[in-house]
């Protein structure tokens, strides 16, 4: 059974993949209800009134997967979650066509003075002339970020007759003239529109990306939308032009800090406003709802997730290709873990023969989380075995080669440490199952399952003998050996199984016998 906790208010008849789930308790509180017990919860899902931090997180130990019912991650501290291989998922289209409508009302609202007549009509007035408006038919719009949004309105647009100016760096050409749009500069869409609506994610790169210096060169009368996050247009610098009678008209759905609370904007007739409610819909939030909830039980069912932010998507086909390669190269990882005692500095991948048709990448990800569970006290997944990787000096290389040593597809795995290397090679045989097929050296053939103790000895008569007299002694029941060699009389191992592990008072017995060079338990 694991535990959601839905911190916000999210769509009831949406959460039904995740109710109809057995394996599921949701739990509907806010985070900082004194009733939640945050340690035990698997699953958080939010839309954006949750700021999900790094101190949250580390109260929630047992957290797996973030779902944010919507687009925007920016109440979600994702570098924090990425490091502590917390999945973070969203919605990315559920709400595209409310917001792209919302849009689109705000903006013809805002050239038909609609909240200012309503306000008027309602004070008892009748001001006809006071509220003449301006037709959308034949005004050109810039639309910047031409993403999912950006694109439904320009649709929207042209079918009112305007004509669509639309400035986004990752725009191909192709794209623009299939959407029927011209593709500008920012300068351009600045000089040229009557109109200018903001679609981008908030970053960096976009904070800002309207303020003084842009506003200055854009046409006198010129109107603002922002419905996609406050900072994009940067408030003060559009105060300042509003204030100077430059800009004609300003729509706002989103604000830097919502709720905004006495903000210079607000006092301007000419400025209209939403409180954040693009989204804001049943259609919407249902559809977003559904998806997250959707996603969450196809995590917890061990499956792979498609919206991911964190993550490369994969998809169930893939999926289901790679799952076998996937469990054999955690183990690869995980045995490397429990042979190598010193410090590994590298560790290089070679893949070779069919399982190089597909998608290595996530299979590098699953070798390493298998190799830094029980190194490392942090919880290594694809999510983060790479930054894990990096933040702890291992240079992680990945090779393809056509030699699979005879077999249909070999993942072959070479830590390297200050003193030595180890190598572990690992095949799937299909109607068989997972093999390791080389260990430190030697060719073998086992099961990396359960309980096992990888011997070095010489390779002596009687070496057999006295391991299962030792173990026969203490009424211990070999469940599989393997035995592997060079050559005849040289140094050799054996891979034996057990039900349970040994204890550490026979594994010294074992040590102690003279042909012995070294004994090593793995747990898999
Ligand atoms: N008001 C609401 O309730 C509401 C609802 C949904 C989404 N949103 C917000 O709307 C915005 C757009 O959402 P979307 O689903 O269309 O996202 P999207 O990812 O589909 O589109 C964003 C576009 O912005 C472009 N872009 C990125 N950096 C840019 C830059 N520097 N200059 C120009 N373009 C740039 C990208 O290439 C992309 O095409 C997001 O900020 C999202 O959070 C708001
Ligand atoms: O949850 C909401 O209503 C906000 C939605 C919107 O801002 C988003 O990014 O999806």
């Amino acid at each position: 059974m694991y535990q959601i906790l839905v911190a916000d208010a999210i769509s009831e008849e949406g959460l039904y993949p995740l109710l109809n789930d057995t394996n599921a308790e949701i739990i509907q509180k806010k985070t900082d209800d004194p009733e939640v017990d945050l340690s035990t919860i698997e699953a958080l899902l939010v839309r954006s009134a949750t700021k999900v931090t790094d101190e949250l997180m580390a109260e929630m130990p047992k957290l797996k997967i973030i779902a944010r019912a919507g687009v925007g991650v920016d109440n979600i501290d994702v570098p924090a979650a990425t490091k502590r291989g917390i999945i973070v998922i969203n919605a990315p289209d559920g709400n595209t066509i409310s917001t792209a409508e919302h849009t689109f009302a705000m903006m013809a609202s805002l050239m038909r003075n609609i909240p200012q007549a309503h306000s008027s009509v309602k004070n008892l007035e009748w001001k006809r002339n006071q509220y003449v408006g301006t037709e959308l038919f034949g005004k050109s719009l810039g639309i910047v970020g031409m993403g999912r949004i950006g694109s439904e309105i320009a649709k929207r647009a042209k079918v009112f007759g305007m004509s669509v100016l639309v400035f986004d760096p990752f725009l191909t050409k192709e794209r623009a003239a299939k959407l029927g749009v011209e593709s500008s500069t920012l300068d351009e869409i600045l000089q040229r529109s009557d109109i200018i609506t903001v679609h981008t994610p908030l970053t960096p790169e976009t904070r800002g990306i309207i303020n003084e210096e842009a506003l200055k060169k854009t046409k006198k009368g010129v109107r603002l939308l922002n419905c996609a996050r406050g900072g994009i247009i940067d408030e003060q610098d559009l105060a300042k032009y509003v204030a100077n009678g430059h800009v004609g008209g300003v729509a706002l759905d989103v604000f830097e800090t919502e709720p905004p609370g006495e903000h210079p904007l607000l006092k301007y007739e000419n400025v209209i406003v939403t409180p954040h409610l693009g989204a804001s819909t049943k259609e919407a939030q249902l559809n977003v709802a559904t998806q997250v909830a959707q996603e969450v039980r196809t995590y917890f069912e061990g499956n792979p997730v498609s919206n991911s932010i964190n993550l490369p998507a994969i998809s169930k086909d893939i999926y289901e290709k790679i799952q076998p390669f996937y469990q054999i190269s955690k183990q690869i990882g995980n045995i490397l873990t429990q042979c190598v005692k010193e410090g590994v500095h590298e560790l290089s991948i070679t893949y070779s023969g069919s399982v190089t048709d597909l998608e290595t990448a996530y299979l590098t990800k699953a070798m390493l989380s298998g190799f830094f569970k029980g190194r490392i006290d942090v919880n290594v997944n694809e999510v983060n075995a790479l930054l894990t990787a990096k933040e702890r000096g291992i240079t992680v290389g990945e090779k393809i080669s056509t030699d699979a040593f005879g077999y249909d597809n070999c993942i072959s795995v070479t830590a390297k440490g200050e003193e030595n290397a180890f190598t572990v090679r690992g095949t799937f045989i299909d109607h068989y199952g997972p093999r390791i097929v080389y260990l430190n050296g030697f060719n073998i053939d086992f099961l990396p399952e359960g309980n096992l103790l990888y011997i070095q000895h010489m390779d002596r008569p009687g070496v057999i003998g006295h391991v299962g007299q030792v173990l026969g002694d203490h009424h211990i029941n070999i469940a599989t050996m393997q035995v592997g060699r060079k050559q005849a009389g040289g140094e050799a191992i054996m891979v034996l199984a057990f039900d349970k592990p040994l204890s550490d008072k026979e594994l010294s017995l074992l040590n102690n016998l003279d042909e012995i060079v070294s004994i090593n338990p793995i747990i898999l």
